[in-house]
């Protein structure tokens, strides 16, 4: 017998009525549990001033922005509130923004063991950097960090010089070609990433990508993955993988990462299986190589006599590649940006550098050279406090934390940390827009807040690449600076010399590029050897 179509119909709309009556339900259990949440951290934050919201619910949702006007907003909000804020985007997320040197301290200071790496500056890196030092927390933080630390040994970091040379060297000849073709007017930021990218592939897996000569696979994939993160940060719905895999840009991060990962792989699995060959036949079969980043942390190995795995060390790798490369970039072009502005300065540096290299046949810059270049590095530091590569970084506490004044910062709550703001914080530095390399003259640093300079963030979890990009900051625009005279370029848009609008992306950037006019000083051999 069958069943009247009025019987099934009626059947159909009451489980649906139960469906949707369930799913209300859920949302709002949901929305309740998310606006108590947001009640309570309001509470918990009223010891901090709040700047002005666009309403009570969304906050300063929209109000973050990745332009010079962002950077502005952040002078505002220093020269308004000192220390810091609190800040909220949506029910979502709530944060305390720090921009003064005593609030900073207790937070950077405060042990690993307390400390997370929050899901919404870091998570979206997670694909591509996997479980690696820079965004592990606790005691696999601990574990990696002391297996890790070796690497960057002064023994080590020496041998890398040479590389920095040649690869300085490789652009400088380019440089030298465009010069001749009529093109001196240059954006830095295409050819200095590609410079720091050749000599970190030569460092890290004695890959030599030849990346400032020709296209390379892998290079343009890293550069893809930098783009995409950034792109991925700014749009709210591409937080949720589920929507953001099947977009466009999810798909073109997926084939990037494929080419990256691939890489990495290959070069550890190939590196291993030559270690164990070594082991088996006990000969060495490149006893003159040089050890790379990947053969330290290959036989490495912790107290109880365990190494890292082939994954923990492709993560690790392709976490260097990243944190390594466009950071190290944006400070050699601020520098080189810096000098170009104050002719004066780069004089000094130029003359410096000369000093140092009289009376050589090479022009190579030693390891010991660079402890003999106080006023260029008095330079340097001050670009990487006027132009920090990384504006922010970004905390949460697994308990509450003290701070002075009474405030308190609760447990769970996202620290942003204005490296920016903390180095343009009027109560620490006189006259902060200006440069003045002289801020940086020993004589001149005694009183200074201990967490007033922090391009490399501080404490525990601080930069671990430091030395290795000092040296080569040193290296490169010491080799710059003998070989060219640096002028203010025209940024082709703009068809005039005209002010540069900051671009604070993964790394601070410029707008459109950051465009200089590069004289050489001295012919280069081919000149010589033609005009003979
Ligand atoms: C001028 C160049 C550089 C700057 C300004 C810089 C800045 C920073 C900052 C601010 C942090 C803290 C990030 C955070 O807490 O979220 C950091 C961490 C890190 N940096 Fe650098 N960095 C530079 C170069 C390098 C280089 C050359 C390498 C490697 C070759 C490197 C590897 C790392 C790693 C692995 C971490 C995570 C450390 C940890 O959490 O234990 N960095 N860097």
């Amino acid at each position: 017998m069958s069943v009247p179509a009025q019987v099934i119909w009626t059947g159909l709309c009451q489980v649906l009525l139960v469906v949707c009556a369930g799913l209300g339900a859920v949302v709002a259990v949901l929305t309740a549990r998310l606006l108590v949440r947001h009640a309570w951290f309001t509470h918990r934050l009223s010891c901090f001033s709040t700047p002005p919201t666009h309403s009570w619910l969304l906050g300063h949702m929209g109000q973050i922005q990745s332009t010079e006007e962002g950077l502005l907003q952040v002078d505002e909000l220093v020269e308004t509130y000192k220390h810091s804020c609190s800040w909220f985007l949506g029910p979502f997320y709530h944060l305390v923004r720090l921009f003064h040197p005593e609030y900073v301290k207790p937070l950077l200071m405060a042990p690993a063991g307390i400390t997370v790496k929050d899901e919404l500056v870091y998570d979206h890196l997670r694909p591509w950097l996997g479980q690696s030092l820079l965004l592990s927390n606790g005691e696999e933080w601990s574990r990696r960090r002391r297996l890790l630390t070796p690497a960057f040994h002064f023994d080590i970091l020496k041998t890398y010089v040479s590389t920095f040379n040649t690869s300085a060297n490789i652009m400088h000849d380019k440089w030298r070609h465009l010069v001749a073709e009529g093109r001196a007017n240059m954006e830095m930021f295409d050819h200095i990433t590609l410079m720091t990218l050749d000599s970190l592939l030569k460092c890290a897996f004695s890959y030599s990508s030849n990346c400032q000569q020709s296209s390379s696979e892998y290079v343009s994939a890293i550069m893809e993955l930098s783009d995409l993160i950034i792109d991925r940060r700014f749009k709210i719905f591409h937080h949720w993988d589920w929507i953001y895999w099947k977009t466009p840009q999810g798909k073109r991060f997926k084939q990037a990462l494929k080419i990256v990962h691939s890489f990495t792989r290959e070069v550890v699995q190939k590196r291993r299986a030559l270690i164990s060959q070594q082991r088996e036949t006990k000969t060495d079969f490149s006893p003159q190589k040089r050890k790379d980043f990947v053969d330290i942390i290959l036989l490495t190995k912790d107290e109880d006599g365990h190494g890292l795995t082939d994954e923990e060390i492709q993560a690790e790798a392709n976490t260097f590649m990243f944190a390594g490369h466009d950071t190290t970039a944006s400070a050699i072009c601020w520098t080189l940006y810096n000098l170009a502005r104050h002719d004066h300065h780069q004089e000094k540096c130029r003359q410096e550098v000369m000093d140092l290299m009289q009376g050589r046949e090479e022009q190579d810059i030693e390891w010991e050279d660079l402890s003999n270049l106080p006023f260029t590095t008095m330079c340097i530091k001050e670009s990487l406090r006027l132009h920090a590569p990384v504006q922010a970084v970004s905390r949460k506490y697994t308990q509450d934390m003290t701070l002075p004044g009474d405030h308190t910062v609760p447990k769970g709550v996202i620290c942003l940390v204005s490296i920016y703001g903390t180095h343009h914080n009027s109560a620490v530095w006189t006259n902060p827009h200006e440069f003045d390399p002289l801020r940086f003259d020993p004589t001149n640093t005694e009183g200074r807040a201990s967490h007033g300079f922090i391009p490399f963030s501080s404490g525990p979890r601080n930069c671990i690449g430091q030395k290795f990009a000092l040296a080569e900051l040193r290296v490169v625009v010491a080799l710059t600076l003998l070989r060219f005279r640096l002028t203010l370029g025209v940024n082709p848009a703009h068809g005039a010399v005209s002010g540069v609008r900051r671009l604070p992306q993964l790394v601070m950037r410029a707008e459109g590029g950051l465009w200089l006019q590069v004289e050489p000083l001295i012919k280069n051999q081919e000149e010589e050897l033609q005009e003979e």
